[in-house]
């Protein structure tokens, strides 16, 4: 068995952390031999709070879990830190756009980077899930400037594993069937769910692309785009709270890809400091395809963007650029 490693999660008390931290302790997302030691970062008012989640983390008598240190100082939270899981932040509400919790949450990413920057590993992998999370990853790694660029990104894991199982739920597969559906741009309504580029295994063991699994392309480009689009506020409407168990599932997933690769063959969409690969606007938190291996994506190229697919993109960039001039706006950067 190796060293423990150690791992941050933000906004602890919460209710993504509360199935998030179950993940990785036992094992879930760095893997069944590696041990951790797990840092809790929560505001001071939610101290109690952090102490009950601390005592039925100790009450799961996990094998790997070989510490906590629950705090409300950030540069203790972040102290030698391999992976960084930052979820605190506030969530929104039934009528909100996740742009609307800008103006709350960009300074706490502000702060949360330069404590990183001061005391985490120099190769610290970044995770942000606080909404909106594309811009909060931008202002994060700015804030954070002896930490390489590519270390910080954003969740928009929780689309893709939303999209495919749209895609499975109408080609009657199960979801695990599916794969290579991209999200693009910004974790907001204006993202872009491409079933395009997309595979499904049929029952049949044979495999086809997601185009013709589903032969309704008009389906694809309406009812499947705007589904996902809206999925975080169909939730909210039903559970008067946003999404947590999938979020933590989403935030389990695209760690353990970081840390471990993509399959051969495969991709998986993740929030990261746009490049201009497909025409997008450079300096924004984009989300692409990307493949990794040895713990370092790379943005897959050369897929086709139709007329329809370059509208959307251009879309959602312009709102990831307008979110960042608010975001500089609001921190006054
Ligand atoms: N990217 C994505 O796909 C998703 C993002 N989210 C976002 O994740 C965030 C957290 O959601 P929930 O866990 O449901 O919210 P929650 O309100 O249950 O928990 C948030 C926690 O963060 C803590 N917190 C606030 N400021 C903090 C700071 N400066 N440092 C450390 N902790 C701090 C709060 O005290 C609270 O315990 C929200 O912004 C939500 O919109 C939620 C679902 C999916
Ligand atoms: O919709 C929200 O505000 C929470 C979230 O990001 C999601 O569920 O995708």
């Amino acid at each position: 068995m190796s060293e423990p490693i150690r791992v941050v999660v933000t906004g602890a008390a919460g209710q993504i952390a509360y199935s998030l931290l179950y993940m990785i302790a036992k094992g879930d997302v760095f893997g069944p031999n590696q041990p951790l030691i797990l840092h809790l970062l929560d505001i001071p008012p939610m101290m109690g709070v952090l102490e009950g989640v601390v005592m039925e983390l100790a009450d799961c008598a996990l094998p790997l879990l070989r510490g906590v240190v629950p705090t409300a100082d950030p540069a203790e939270a972040f102290k030698g830190v391999v992976a960084a899981f930052l979820v605190g932040a506030m969530p929104r509400k039934q009528g909100m756009e996740r742009k609307d919790l800008l103006s709350a949450n960009v300074k706490i990413f502000k702060v949360q980077g330069e404590a990183l920057d001061k005391h985490a590993d120099k190769n610290v992998k970044v995770l942000v899930v606080g909404n909106p999370a594309n811009t909060n990853a931008l202002i994060c790694s700015r804030f954070a400037p002896s930490i390489p660029r590519e270390n910080f990104t954003a969740m928009t894991r929780l689309d893709q594993n939303r999209a495919q199982a749209q895609i499975a739920a109408r080609v009657n597969v199960p979801v695990a069937n599916v794969n290579n559906i991209v999200i693009w741009g910004n974790h907001s309504s204006t993202q872009f769910p491409d079933g395009s580029h997309g595979q499904v295994k049929m029952d049949s063991g044979k495999t086809v692309s997601v185009r013709e699994a589903v032969g309704d392309d008009a389906w694809l480009r309406s009812i499947f785009v705007e589904t996902v689009q809206k999925r975080g506020a169909a939730v909210i409407n039903a559970r008067k709270m946003s999404s947590a168990m999938s979020a933590a599932k989403a935030a389990g997933d695209h760690m353990k890809d970081w840390f471990h690769g993509t399959p051969a063959g495969q991709f998986v969409s993740m929030g990261v400091v746009s490049d201009g690969s497909y025409g997008t606007p450079k300096d924004v938190v984009f989300s692409f395809p990307v493949v990794i291996k040895n713990k370092k994506w790379e943005i897959v190229k050369n897929l086709q963007i139709d007329d329809f697919g370059r509208k959307m993109l251009d879309i959602t960039g312009k709102e990831l650029e307008e979110e960042r001039g608010e975001a500089l706006a609001i921190i006054g950067a």
